[in-house]
C-alpha cells in the first residue's frame, strides 16, 4: 500500500478535547466529499473546507511506499531526545512520581501523538499504518468526516459529519460539528455515542456570526461544548 501525503508537520493540536497539545499532523491527499479544487467547490457534497490537501507537495509530504516508511517520518518530526523520549512507554513514569509529593505523571509523561487528518484520512489509514505508529510509540489520533469505516486500534477519533454525506460512524471519542451547516441541526447527531460533543464555528466571511451562533446554542444546550480552531488565531500551522 502505498501511502499519498500532502504534509507532515509538528504543531500543537489546535481544535477539540486536545486543543494545546503538541502533535505531528499527518495530512492525507485526497477526500471522497471534494476534489478540493477551486472550480469545483461549489457542487461539492462538503462546501467549506478550509484545507488545501491536493497533492504531496507540502512540507514533509510525498508518497510512502510501506506503513514503516510512513512511521519513520512521523517520527522523525517528533523533537528529538530530551524527556520524550523516555516516557514514551510510560516506564519512566513510576520512578519519577515515587519521588514526588503526588501521585500524578510529571511533566513530559505524555505519550508521542500523531493527528492523522486530511483530506479524508480514512481513504488510505490502514491496520498496518497504526500498528507501525503505535509500534514507534504514537497515540493516534483521527479527524474524519465519518464516511469511512476505521480500522481498530485508534486511540481518539473525531468524527465531523458532513450534511448530505452518509454518516456510517456512530461512535466515537469526539463528534465535532461544523456549525452551522444548511439542514444541519445539532439535535441530529445528539444521541450517538460520543463521549464529547462539540461545535466548530463555519470559518469563512462569516465566522464572528457561525461563532456567537455557536456559543449561543451551546448555552442554550450544555451537552455541546464549543471548539475554537486556536491555531488560526496563534499564527501556527
Ligand atoms: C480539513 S478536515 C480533514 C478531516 C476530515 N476530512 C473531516 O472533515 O473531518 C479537519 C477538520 O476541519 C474542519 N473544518 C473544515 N473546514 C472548516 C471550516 N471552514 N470551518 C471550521 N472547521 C472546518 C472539519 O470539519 C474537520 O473537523
Ligand atoms: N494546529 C492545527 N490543529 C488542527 N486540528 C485539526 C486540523 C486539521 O486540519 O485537521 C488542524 C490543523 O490544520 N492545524
Ligand atoms: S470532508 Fe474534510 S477534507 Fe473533505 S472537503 Fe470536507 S472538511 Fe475538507
Ligand atoms: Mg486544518
Amino acid at each position: 500500500m502505498t501511502y499519498l501525503l500532502k504534509e507532515i508537520f509538528y504543531t500543537l493540536q489546535g481544535e477539540g478535547t486536545h486543543a494545546g497539545r503538541p502533535a505531528v499532523f499527518c495530512r492525507f491527499s485526497r477526500c471522497n466529499l471534494w476534489t478540493g479544487r477551486e472550480k469545483d467547490r461549489a457542487r461539492a457534497i462538503c462546501t467549506f473546507c478550509d484545507t488545501d490537501f491536493v497533492g504531496t507537495d507540502g512540507v514533509g509530504g510525498g508518497r510512502f511506499a510501506t506503513a514503516d516508511d510512513l512511521a519513520a517520518a512521523v517520527d522523525a518530526s517528533w523533537p528529538a531526545a530530551g524527556l520524550t523520549d523516555d516516557f514514551t512507554d510510560g516506564s519512566a513514569i513510576t520512578a519519577e512520581s515515587d519521588s514526588s509529593a503526588h501521585s500524578h505523571a510529571p511533566h513530559g509523561a505524555q505519550r508521542k501523538f500523531v493527528v492523522c487528518t486530511g483530506g479524508e484520512p480514512l481513504l488510505q489509514l490502514d491496520d498496518a499504518a497504526v500498528q507501525a505508529l503505535h509500534q514507534r510509540g504514537f497515540e493516534v489520533a483521527v479527524e474524519t468526516n465519518g464516511t469511512r469505516t476505521p480500522p481498530p486500534g485508534i486511540d481518539w477519533l473525531c468524527v465531523s459529519p458532513k450534511i448530505g454525506a452518509d454518516l456510517v460512524v456512530s461512535r466515537g471519542d469526539e463528534l465535532k460539528l461544523v456549525y452551522p451547516q444548511a439542514g444541519g441541526d445539532p439535535a441530529q447527531f445528539a444521541e450517538l455515542d460520543f463521549t464529547s460533543f462539540r461545535l466548530q464555528p463555519m470559518d469563512g466571511p462569516d465566522v464572528q456570526a457561525h461563532t456567537r451562533a455557536a456559543i449561543d446554542y451551546c448555552l442554550t444546550h450544555p451537552q455541546w461544548s464549543l471548539s475554537m480552531q486556536t491555531h488560526k488565531y496563534l499564527g501556527i500551522a
